[in-house]
């Protein structure tokens, strides 16, 4: 087993909303490896993006505890500003985040955007536009996010976070709306960064051939007895 990247101990959350309380995350724990790949399945509403985004910071924890990199986040300790202003250190350096709706400035071109993300992260934007080739959209490059398609804007958010090298992805249904050609040749991209630079991957998925793909698989529906 490599060194662990992230450590969940006994997470637990819950939403509250007027008339109900829905558990979604309870008691979870697991460790991934520097480097290795992890499968999150589960029916739809079982609490994939909810965990996603609690291992980004973007939601707080209600229970236990995230350790990520030379960080630990346990609910309810640490001052909610300090501990968002760690999460934020993390997401702008470490965690790359490709979600269902890829997330673009509008007034930058998909290079540009591309470049800033690289920027932002402490690293060499030289190789930007080689991602958006790779990606199959370097003719786009001069191209603003409202001047292509939802597709080609989730292959521009893929090539910012493969421009900032992170050591860790988290990816909700990354390949949704593309095609199966396309979708099996980001697959293909992300688990080749995976090897080559030692970043670690989380995977939301549907797809049973991508989840097959990943080296460790984490069931919430299995967990949470639906
Ligand atoms: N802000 C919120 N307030 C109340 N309930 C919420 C909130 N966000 C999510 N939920 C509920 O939490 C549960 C888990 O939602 P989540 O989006 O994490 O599921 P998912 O597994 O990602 O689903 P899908 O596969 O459909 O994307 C759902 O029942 C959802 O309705």
């Amino acid at each position: 087993m490599s060194e662990p990247l992230l450590v969940v101990r006994g997470l637990s959350k819950q939403f509250v909303s007027a008339n109900e309380t829905v558990p979604v995350i309870e008691k979870l724990s697991f460790t991934l490896g520097q480097g290795r790949s992890l499968a999150l399945t589960g029916r739809s509403g079982s609490g994939k993006s909810t965990l996603l985004n609690l291992l980004c910071g973007l939601e707080v924890a209600d229970a236990g505890s995230i350790a990520l990199r030379d960080q630990v986040f346990e609910a309810g300790a640490a001052a909610a500003k300090h501990r968002a202003a760690a999460w934020a250190r993390l997401r702008k350096q470490h965690i790359g985040v490709v979600f269902q709706e890829a997330n673009l400035m509008p007034a930058l071109t998909l290079l540009e955007n591309v470049q800033f993300r690289a920027y932002l992260a402490g690293r060499d934007p030289a190789h930007s536009e080689d991602w958006l080739t790779r990606l199959n959209i370097g003719e786009l490059a001069r191209r603003y996010p409202d001047q292509v398609s939802g597709g080609q804007r989730q292959r521009a958010a893929l090539a910012m976070v493969f421009a900032m090298e992170p050591a860790l992805i988290l990816a909700d249904e990354p390949t949704g709306s593309l095609d199966r050609h396309t979708s099996d040749e980001v697959t293909g991209l992300m688990f080749e960064l995976q090897a080559r630079h030692g970043c670690s991957l989380i995977l939301a998925t549907h797809d049973a051939e991508l989840a097959a793909g990943c080296q460790q698989h984490l069931d919430l529906g299995h967990l949470s007895g639906v």
